[in-house]
């Protein structure tokens, strides 16, 4: 072994090496240094003493790949030593020779840097060590400095190496170390340096960087291991010289690379605490060896006092240069403490404006609900104020009842007025009635709506702060469930009737019955309301009659008898064009005449005989015999035109009623509810169908050769048949008493005769019998039948002994429905006296 290159001992002079310079290095190596000297040297010629070229020193390079100096000026990669003649310093040439990068030259250099760390021992010459202020003089003069002091450590352990090599080899060095890492991670490289094949299973790393890795591992001069040792402050593998052997002076990591870099800052953290303990340690050492110091000074017999007393001077200044040290170290902590601080309070400020950022986000969502709650409740309003749309046609919406979520609206408890057709009037239980509209645009109906208290508080709600709009809908939601409480409570003896059946079957006409029968009727106002209605209904059954017999003239075998004579067709196109418009005028004598001319036309009397297969209104006779009356100047509505007048239902429409009387004490009390019957209109049935005490169905039995407005290849009897076995399975009618009223009787008895009931798919099996009465009467029992049998098959055993009553019925007729109304009255009672236990 090279003891002069693995620095074995000092160079010739190397006592000189007590230097102010030296002196700043850690207290084991000034204690290394302070070896007996030769003193009174002019300290100048002693550090050139230490330039003396060695004999061992070799001029060759061999360094490889390296990556780029930054200076770019000395031999970058190979050492010099200073030749003899330049020792003094004259030669303007570089004083360095060239020497081989050894390995153990390139040890010593990695256990030097470690061990001067970032010290600033060189700058510190160029100022006074005292002021700290100068301390900060620069990174720069920092570097500088560090790179001389280890330069001339190097020396010291026979290496000729320039600061500016010793930086560049050392820079080397840490980038091969570096770029290691940053490809393969600090945890892997290690295992990768010890075994360069499992580089080759690392799928996750690119061809690239795998080359990368490759190119630094083949360097001569990686030294993985010692790098890792100097960067984790660890003791310095295979490094004889135990004086560098030891842990580096703990490294001032350069202020600007605080922030920059955090997990250097973490790794400095680390350091910070073992470099507590482990100066502790060399504290003590420290001590222990300079009170032998100072014991070896005093027994030195060979220094006179004066020496003596030098030596105590010079030590002196040592240890005030090293406090200085101390306390600029500590100022330096404090810098970075500061710089910690202010990092901190960064980071707290920016999860600060993060948490204000989510707080803003989550109110601009509550923002948003309340806006989207205000829309519904605008869209609330609106829908009750104005049931028509734009189009001036009745919109097919939902119910017209005004519910905030489950909650009644503000409900009147006074007893409710009299129903009125005209008019969509709010009736006792909040549900707005309508009255029926021909889609011809009859409107008279659309009453100024007037909002009731609780859509007023839910106007002037939407100006109000969303907190006190909370509490008033609770003090709102509280005085509605009181109510309904209340009514509830007052309401418990009225009974629930709900008239369902498909769409014609003549729910509305008994309806109208029952208002006539047992209410007020229909005034004058009222009445008049009905003309358009009727108007329009004559309308619509000429065109139907006047397109159908076109229709049959091209299409039935039989043609002919379906053609319009030439002198009515015009009028028939007239009139067929009408017909069709949203608003049809007013009937004028002049086109009754024309309606009256066309409906005598034997084509049209033809057409009309096969009215099963077009949508003929039911009173299309009746409508076609009164033209004349209808078309008066004066023309005011009787009560059998506003029973034959067609309406489409659509809604809910209720009244409230008794059969024996209008005083409440004289009979049971009924509510009775009538729905549209088509199909777009029963999806709202479902809303009415809780607490129902009994279901009036109606059948129009004239209907099973017909086809079904909403669908012309759907059998109309076909379609009740199923509709009624749908209600019979709700669960909610399980307690619900049936009255099954078998409309239309006064056509039925007519048709048997013409059309066999056969024509039915539901009706195949019947057997026809007799003739006039009989056979009509045969016919009845036979459909009557028939719904009896649908009853039991779709009743659920429990359920079988709930009341269920069959009527034959003709809703034109009043004291027929005036005669069955009181049998469905007492039906109900003696339901209720058996419920209660008194039968
Ligand atoms: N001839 C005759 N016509 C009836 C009878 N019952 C109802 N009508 C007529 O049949 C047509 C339809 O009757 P509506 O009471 O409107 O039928 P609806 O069941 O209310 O129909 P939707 O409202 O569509 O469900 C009207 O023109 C009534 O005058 C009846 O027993 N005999
Ligand atoms: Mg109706």
């Amino acid at each position: 072994m090279n003891n002069r290159i693995l620095g074995g001992g000092l160079l010739p002079g190397s006592a000189a090496v007590f230097d102010s310079s030296v002196n700043q290095l850690h207290p084991h190596f000034r204690s290394l240094a302070a070896a007996p000297s030769t003193a009174g040297l002019d300290p100048d010629h002693q550090i050139g003493s230490l330039f003396a070229p060695s004999s061992g020193t070799i001029a060759t390079s061999d360094d490889e790949d390296h990556f780029p100096s930054p200076a770019g000026d000395e031999n970058d990669h190979e050492c010099h030593s200073l030749p003899a003649s330049d020792a003094g310093g004259s030669n303007k040439a570089s004083p360095w020779q060239r020497m081989k990068w050894t390995d153990e030259i390139v040890r010593l250099l990695i256990s030097v840097v470690a061990y001067v760390g970032d010290h600033d021992d060189g700058a510190l010459e160029t100022f006074d060590r005292s002021s700290v202020a100068k301390w900060k003089y620069g990174a720069t003069l920092q570097k500088k400095g560090k790179w001389k002091t280890v330069s001339k450590l190097m020396l010291e352990k026979g290496c000729y190496v320039s600061p500016q090599q010793c930086e560049d080899k050392f820079n080397d060095l840490n980038k091969r170390y570096k770029r290691l890492n940053e490809i393969l991670g600090r945890g892997t490289t290690c295992h990768v340096v010890e075994n360069p094949l499992l580089l080759d299973s690392m799928h996750h790393i690119s061809p690239k960087s795998k080359d990368d890795v490759r190119k630094i591992l083949s360097s001569k001069h990686l030294f993985y291991r010692e790098m890792c040792a100097y960067h984790k402050g660890q003791k310095m593998p295979n490094s004889h010289d135990v004086n560098l052997q030891i842990c580096p002076v703990p490294k001032l990591a350069p202020p600007s690379s605080l922030m920059e870099d955090e997990e250097e800052d973490e790794a400095e953290g680390n350091d910070i605490g073992d470099h507590d303990e482990w100066s502790y340690e060399l504290g003590k050492k420290g001590f222990e060896s300079f009170r032998v110091e100072i014991d070896g000074v005093l027994r030195d017999t060979t220094k006179s006092p004066w020496e003596q007393w030098e030596w105590f001077k010079r030590r002196a200044l040592q240890l005030e240069e090293e406090r200085v040290d101390v306390e600029a170290e500590a100022l330096e902590l404090e810098k970075r403490h500061f710089k910690w601080q202010r990092f901190r309070s960064k980071k707290d400020w920016e999860l600060e404006r993060l948490r204000l950022e989510n707080d803003r986000l989550i109110l601009e969502n509550e923002c948003m609900i309340l806006q989207v709650r205000q829309k519904e409740l605008e869209l609330n309003i609106r829908w009750s104020r104005d049931p028509l749309d734009s189009a001036g046609r009745r919109m097919e919406g939902e119910l017209l009842i005004l519910w905030i979520g489950s909650r009644k609206p503000n409900l009147p408890s006074s007893p409710p007025p009299p129903y009125r057709v005209q008019g969509g009037r709010r009736s006792t239980t909040g549900i707005r009635a309508q009255g029926d509209l021909l889609s011809g645009g009859a409107s008279a109906l659309a009453d100024g709506a007037h909002l009731t208290q609780n859509e007023a508080i839910l106007c002037s709600n939407r100006q109000q702060p969303s907190n006190e709009v909370d509490s008033d809908e609770n003090i709102q939601a509280a005085e509605i469930d009181k109510r309904i409480a209340q009514e509830t409570k007052a309401e418990q003896h009225i009974h629930k009737l709900l008239l369902l059946g498909a769409g014609e079957s003549g729910k509305s006409t008994i309806f109208k019955q029952i208002r006539l029968l047992f209410q007020t009727g229909f005034d004058e106002a009222e009445l008049r309301s009905y003309t358009s209605v009727i108007h329009a209904n004559v309308y619509q059954t000429i065109k139907v009659l006047y397109d159908g017999a076109k229709e049959l003239a091209e299409n039935e075998p039989n043609s002919l008898k379906y053609v319009v004579r030439s002198d009515n067709k015009e009028i028939g196109e007239k009139l067929s064009e009408i017909g069709s418009r949203m608003n049809s005028p007013c009937l004028t004598k002049e086109i009754a005449k024309e309606i009256a001319t066309l409906w005598n036309d034997t084509a049209i009397q033809e057409t009309y005989s096969h009215g099963n297969i077009l949508q003929v209104p039911d009173c299309a006779q009746y409508f076609m015999e009164n033209l004349e009356r209808f078309s008066e100047v004066n023309y005011i509505p009787t009560k059998e035109d506003v029973l034959h007048a067609r309406v489409r239902t659509t809604g809910v429409v209720e009244i409230q009623f008794s059969p024996v009387g209008e005083s409440r004490k004289s009979g049971e009390v009924y509510r009775l509810y009538d729905v549209g019957g088509q199909r777009n209109e029963r999806r709202k049935w479902i809303h009415l169908f809780e607490g129902v005490t009994s279901v009036i169905f109606c059948a129009a039995i004239s209907e099973y050769d017909q086809m079904l407005f909403e669908d012309d290849t759907k059998n109309r009897m076909m379609e009740t048949k199923e509709l009624f076995e749908w209600v019979l399975k709700q669960s909610c009618f399980e307690k619900s008493s049936f009255m099954l009223f078998l409309n239309k009787f006064d056509i039925f008895e007519k048709k048997v005769h013409r059309v066999p009931l056969d024509v039915c798919e539901w009706f195949k099996d019947y057997q026809p019998m007799g003739s006039g009465k009989q056979e009509v009467e045969h016919a009845y029992e036979f459909v009557k039948k028939k719904f009896e049998e649908l009853y039991f098959q779709n009743s659920k055993p429990d359920c079988v002994d709930r009341a269920f009553k069959i009527y034959r019925t003709t809703a034109l007729d009043q004291k027929l429905v005036k005669k069955t109304f009181k049998l469905v009255d007492e039906t109900l009672r003696r339901r209720n006296l058996i419920e209660a236990g008194l039968l």
